[in-house]
């Protein structure tokens, strides 16, 4: 007897990126189950065009106006006419909330996503999660409008995702606390002495994951460990106290949970984010994959304590947390603009932590009550980061 299962309809915010082709991957792999009805893109027209050739979105956006007419033409040179284009934040939120769209895949890099993934969960959608930087901004309006909504905010960030599936394993009151596991990136024994010398190149060299740029700078910083602890703080409604990190360089645990009996429940699994975006997208079955882990390749797990010296990001995102939501949307505007300045040559790797932190220093705490005054304190904090990058005194 085959089971009958409801196809969901997608919506891929972030498709061209490095999230958007793993989810795609599994569309392809399961064409029964996932049907992808709309996609939003940033400014890549030659990979938007060819996903909308090979998926027919009804619509997809671009970033800007510029991105979205070059698609168009390039669209029509192809005889497509019948998928429409938009842009921007805007055209991001229509491709978010198509009313054929049921599940909402949220993986453009930064707050770019926020707005989309907001107005998708207050239109209902199931909303599998990728975009973490969205729940440091934003989490407290955002767990408020999912829970309003009765929307489920399904974690695709490997380690949520391996917390989601460890607390099937008890009640929330029955978690003492969780562990987040963190590679330690390329620095992880890299002494305090050379951390000055880092370049792009090998900060761009991520030990165990293919990811984008952005959270590779920031694995390498260990600033995603510092957004992944924010981002655990609101999916699972714990204080930041009770989220740890533990430096475990195999990315083979993708994380844990302690229970107050004494249990740890973790999760293993392939180091592959197909897997994670599987779960999320068929929650809360479990469908059969060949992504299988093989236990004979598991010679040795490794867990030793963060260094909060060489890295203070990490440090600096637990006083974020702590300090509320003004201090998080510094946070992660401030690592946005720092970790752009990096890759483009004009501060040493070091003066990320230090830009952030002078960011964080002239930050006014007052709580936002809408997505549009988290923007506009993400642009008070962007404006500030840009002048502290400009003035200079972030040196070596
Ligand atoms: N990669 C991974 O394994 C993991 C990623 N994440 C999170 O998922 C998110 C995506 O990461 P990743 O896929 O690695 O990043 P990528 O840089 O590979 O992809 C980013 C995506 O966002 C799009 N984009 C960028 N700016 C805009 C904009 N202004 N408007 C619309 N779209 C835009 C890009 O479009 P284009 O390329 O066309 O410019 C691209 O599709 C991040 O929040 C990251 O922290 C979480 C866990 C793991
Ligand atoms: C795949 C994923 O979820 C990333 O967030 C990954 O965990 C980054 O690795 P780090 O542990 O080095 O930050
Ligand atoms: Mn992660």
């Amino acid at each position: 007897m085959s089971i009958h299962v409801p196809i969901k309809k997608l919506a891929i915010l972030g498709s061209t990126g490095s999230i958007g082709h793993s989810t795609l991957s599994i569309c392809e792999s399961y064409p029964d189950r996932y049907k992808v009805v709309t996609l939003a893109a940033g400014t890549n027209v030659d990979v938007a065009l060819e996903q909308c050739i090979q998926w027919c979105p009804k619509i997809i956006s671009m970033a800007t106006e510029k991105c979205a007419n070059a698609l168009l033409k390039l669209l029509h040179q192809a005889d497509i006419y019948d998928i429409e284009v938009l842009h921007g934040s805007a055209g991001a939120t229509r491709v978010a909330t198509h009313p054929d769209v049921n599940f909402v895949v949220s993986a453009i890099v930064g707050v770019a996503g926020l707005e989309a993934t907001y107005a998708a969960i207050c239109a209902g959608k199931t909303i599998g999660l990728a975009n973490k930087e969205c729940l440091v901004a934003a989490g407290d309006l955002i767990i408020a409008a999912a829970r309003a909504n009765r929307v489920a905010l399904l974690p695709i960030d490997s380690e949520h995702n391996a917390i989601h599936q460890a607390m099937r394993g008890g009640t929330p009151a029955e978690v003492k606390q969780i562990w987040l596991t963190a590679s330690g990136g390329p620095f992880r024994n890299t002494p305090a002495a050379d951390f000055a010398r880092i370049t792009p190149a090998q900060a761009l060299k991520h030990p165990t994951w293919t990811m984008g740029q952005r959270i590779t700078i920031d694995s390498a910083t260990m600033m995603n460990k510092g957004f992944e602890v924010i981002e655990a703080c609101r999916l699972f409604d714990l204080p930041p106290a009770k989220v740890r990190v533990t430096v475990h360089p195999q990315s083979t645990v993708h994380s844990l949970v302690e229970f107050v009996d004494g249990s740890i429940l973790a999760q293993i699994s392939v180091t592959d984010m197909r897997l994670p975006i599987l779960y999320a997208l068929a929650y809360p079955e479990r469908p059969v994959s060949d992504l299988t882990f093989d236990l004979k390749s598991l010679n040795q797990l490794d867990f030793s304590p963060p260094d909060f010296d060489r890295f203070p990001c990490l440090r600096l995102a637990y006083e974020a947390a702590e300090a509320g939501p003004s201090a998080c949307i510094a946070l992660n505007a401030a690592d946005e603009i720092a970790v752009a300045a990096f890759l483009e040559g004009r501060i040493p790797f070091l003066g990320i932590p230090r830009t952030i932190e002078a960011v964080l220093a002239k930050t006014v705490a007052v709580a936002p009550s809408s997505i549009q005054q988290v923007l506009e304190a993400d642009q008070r904090a962007r404006a500030t980061a840009r002048q502290v990058v400009a003035g200079g005194a972030i040196v070596s």
